[in-house]
């Protein structure tokens, strides 16, 4: 048998977010292209050297990235937009930030591409877009640029590339409705021509991403695997290794298996069947490569229990990769820099450093046959089974008494309405934000030095009451109908309830690449989830004793801090997610207390956290609506429940949605042009929403006229009573001056729409 490490992908941000700075520094002109591009260079050799030093032996060429990899394949592809082409349609690196952010240092403002969640995960993608007899050609030799790269350092690469029919799939359709497997015959010259490329480049083995396999597919769709794969088959002479992942494939199975490829990658942490089963249905003479580190997740694995599941097939096969299940790039770089973790909890966990790590460890057990190393390294998985730290009786008990509870609102949401219009006394169209105001870097800076010690609480306390006060000045004279606090003191909407309940740790560095330049810190469930005091309630009641103006309560809700968190796997994410509700339940009845008769429960990740496949729908729905209902439960019909999502897809989605029973749903639909109020309307949306108006993760301005023309488009889906007005998402990643001037024209558009009543 011939082992060989690998992995899907490693993170491209940088231990210290080099990306990050390098990219913003670029998009405020204040380094050029050509330093952009040093950095980008020395990223990559610094991430080849380090897995070289893991023990990788085929380093993954293509996982890198300028803003997304799905974008970098629509560059390759030469699908740009026409609002996007400029300068004689010639393409370069602003070409790609324009499309992702609608500017760029050179060429002019354009609205920018759609964003959507990348399967189950926290990442976003550029949503490419596609219209009739779409044409493409190679144009972003990124991709071979890179390969060289690596070459030139001597090291042994594989490629990485989006398959096309994934790609065709993640895209979206402009103007008239075709059928997207028209454009495949048109598509297939370039990647052919890419591979030929790559072939020149004495390749072993090419990894040809297809993660749409682990969905439900069309008969069409599976048909046209048949089609690409022969296609590539009888054109290239390239090792394919077809890549799948983030779900089981079993449902697939049938047609994978008749692919004319030389090799298959199994995400096995989401494989449903058994390794053993698997391999004895792959043909023989495939590379197997065995997806066994949770690339999602920063436990250690196992090593002992793939170690025997390895060994039996060990005599069976030519060739095996060791690999992670996924990409690393959901995964934070390296737990070695985290100074402030307990000792005895950091042993549980393994970054992407430690996974290439575990990789090298079980090829040589694999290798040696002694499994003495695996033992040492498991260790910690067994003592964290017995730590007093996971598990907390109170909260167990809770969640006994609890299980036979149908959470809900005493009445219907128009017996609720009228009390909470009485109550609230809001004009037609009132105007509100999504939560957060401006993340300054004077306000970051607060953070910081309240964190190292530099400031003590009282300053600091008194230094966020400060930034509370200016957010409640800059609405009213802005005259936003809702006013929000603005969430100054939270570093994130996750982290931040994370570092208020029991039961969770931080990390200092465990950076995530969210979308762009943005990134997250994850928190980590270690253990049972409580409230340790209140959360959120002192801050609301500040900022509601500056104003007449209702203010609204801010809250993540529990299956998206469970979904964009790092969950423990001993117990369900059922179990974890009512601990969350129960414990944010608590928040939500002490904010009624003191008076916030507004309370936003945002949920941006309900959609996200849907398994892959249909089937598996009804029972996590069952669980998650159940949460989001219990984390309100007990409220009175006068307060209303808001509830905010982004980012998603909602057509499949709306029973869900209705389910949920918030008053008001503020919803991102902006740079879909309010499509998505169709289906609202569609599927007659009962409660009330906030289609959000402008898209807050470009810089760009939006006008009244245009903010006045989707308000339009939203008065002829939904009954103006029941409509709100509101950006997309929150303010944090905007300035003070692009913020004001956003909101100003949103209540401009309102006013003009109230005064042509
Ligand atoms: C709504 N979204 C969110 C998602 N997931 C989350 N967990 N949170 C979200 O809000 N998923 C979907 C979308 C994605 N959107 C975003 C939007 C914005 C960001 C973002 O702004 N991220 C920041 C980092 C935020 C943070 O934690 N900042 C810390 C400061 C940490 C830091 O930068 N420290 C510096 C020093 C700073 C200084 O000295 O001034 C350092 O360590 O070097 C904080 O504010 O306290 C980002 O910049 O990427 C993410 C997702
Ligand atoms: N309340 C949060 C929601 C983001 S999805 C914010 O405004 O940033
Ligand atoms: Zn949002």
């Amino acid at each position: 048998m011939n082992i060989s490490n690998t992995i899907l992908g490693y993170p491209r941000i940088g231990i210290n977010r080099e990306l990050k700075q390098a990219q913003e520094k670029y998009w405020a002109k204040k380094i050029s292209q050509t330093e952009l591009f040093k950095i980008g260079k020395k990223l990559r050799k610094t991430h080849w050297e380090q897995q070289i030093k893991l023990g990788i032996d085929l380093i993954p060429v293509g996982d890198f990235a300028w803003y997304d990899h799905v974008l970098s394949t629509t560059m390759m592809l030469g699908n740009i937009p026409k609002r996007h082409q400029y300068n004689n349609h010639i393409i370069n690196i602003d070409t790609l930030f324009r499309i992702a952010r609608g500017t760029a240092p050179t060429g002019p403002k354009t609205s920018a591409s759609e964003m959507t969640k990348w399967f189950n995960t926290n990442y976003h993608y550029i949503v490419p877009e596609f219209i009739k007899n779409n044409t493409f050609q190679y144009q972003w030799t990124q991709l071979i640029d890179e390969l060289d790269e690596a070459i030139s350092y001597g090291y042994k690469a594989k490629p990485i590339v989006l398959g096309p029919l994934s790609y065709l799939w993640l895209g979206k359709i402009k103007g008239k409705h075709f059928d997207k497997l028209e454009l495949l015959n048109n598509i297939l010259p370039i990647y052919q021509l890419l591979l030929e490329k790559i072939k020149k480049r004495n390749i072993d083995w090419v990894q040809i991403d297809e993660p749409i396999l682990s969905l439900d597919l069309p008969e069409s769709w599976l048909n046209a695997f048949f089609y690409t794969y022969n296609f590539f088959n009888k054109n290239n002479k390239n090792n394919i290794i077809l890549t799948t992942y983030f779900g089981d494939i079993t449902h697939n199975f049938e047609t994978i298996v008749n692919l004319p490829i030389q090799g298959l990658h199994l995400d096995l942490i989401n494989c449903k069947s058994e390794l053993y089963t698997l391999h004895k249905k792959i043909p023989k003479d495939w590379l197997l490569s065995l997806g066994i580190i949770n690339g999602r997740n920063i436990w250690k694995s196992d090593l002992i229990y793939w170690f025997q599941k390895i060994k039996k097939i060990y005599n069976e096969r030519k060739k095996i990769f060791l690999s992670s299940s996924c990409s690393l790039l959901h995964c934070p770089i390296d737990v070695q820099y985290e100074k402030k973790i307990n000792t005895e909890i950091k042993k549980w966990f393994a970054f992407s450093v430690q996974k290439c790590h575990e990789l090298f460890l079980l090829k040589n057990a694999l290798k040696e046959d002694n499994i003495e190393k695996l033992v040492s390294w498991t260790q910690p998985i067994i003592e964290r089974h017995q730590s007093n730290i996971v598990n907390d009786t109170n909260v167990q008990n809770r969640i006994k008494k609890n299980v036979l509870c149908i959470p809900k609102r005493y009445n219907k949401y128009y017996i609720r309405s009228l009390e909470q219009k009485k109550l609230l006394n809001l004009p037609i169209l009132p105007t509100t934000t999504i939560g957060s105001f401006p993340q300054t870097n004077a306000l970051r800076k607060i953070r910081m030095d309240f964190k190292n010690s530099k400031i003590n609480q009282n300053i600091y306390n008194n230094e966020i009451k400060k930034i509370i006060k200016k957010n409640i000045e800059e609405q009213e004279k802005l005259g936003l109908d809702v006013l929000v606090h603005g969430e100054p003191e939270r570093n994130d909407m996750v982290e931040y309830f994370g570092e208020n309940l029991n039961g969770f740790t931080f990390t200092e560095n465990g950076w995530v690449q969210s979308y762009g330049s943005r990134c997250v810190k994850p928190p980590i469930i270690i253990g049972d989830v409580s409230r340790k005091k209140d959360i959120t309630v002192k801050l609301t009641k500040y900022a509601q004793s500056l104003t007449k103006k209702p203010i609204k309560g801010m809250l993540t809700g529990p299956v998206t801090i469970l979904q964009w968190s790092f969950p423990r796997e001993d117990i369900s994410k059922e179990k974890i997610a009512t601990q969350l509700a129960l414990s944010l339940q608590d928040e939500v009845l002490e904010l009624e207390k003191s008076g916030i008769n507004i309370i936003q429960i945002d949920e941006p990740a309900l959609r996200e956290g849907l398994p892959l496949i249909k089937k598996e729908w009804e029972p996590y729905l069952k669980w998650a609506i159940n949460a989001f209902k219990l984390s309100y439960y007990g409220v009175k019909d006068s307060t209303q429940i808001h509830t905010h999502m982004c980012y998603c897809e909602f057509n499949d989605f709306m029973n869900a949605i209705t389910q949920l029973d918030a008053d008001v749903i503020t919803i991102e639909t902006s740079r879909s042009d309010m499509e998505l109020l169709e289906i609202f309307k569609k599927f007659q949306y009962p409660n009330e929403i906030g289609p959000g108006v402008y898209d807050i993760h470009s810089p760009n301005i939006p006008t009244i006229e245009c903010i006045e023309q989707l308000l339009k488009k939203a008065i002829n889906c939904i009954d103006i009573n029941r409509l709100w007005v509101n950006p997309d998402c929150g303010l944090k990643t905007r300035s003070w001056d692009e913020t004001k001037l956003s909101i100003k024209a949103m209540i401009q558009a309102a006013i003009n729409i109230r005064n042509k009543l």
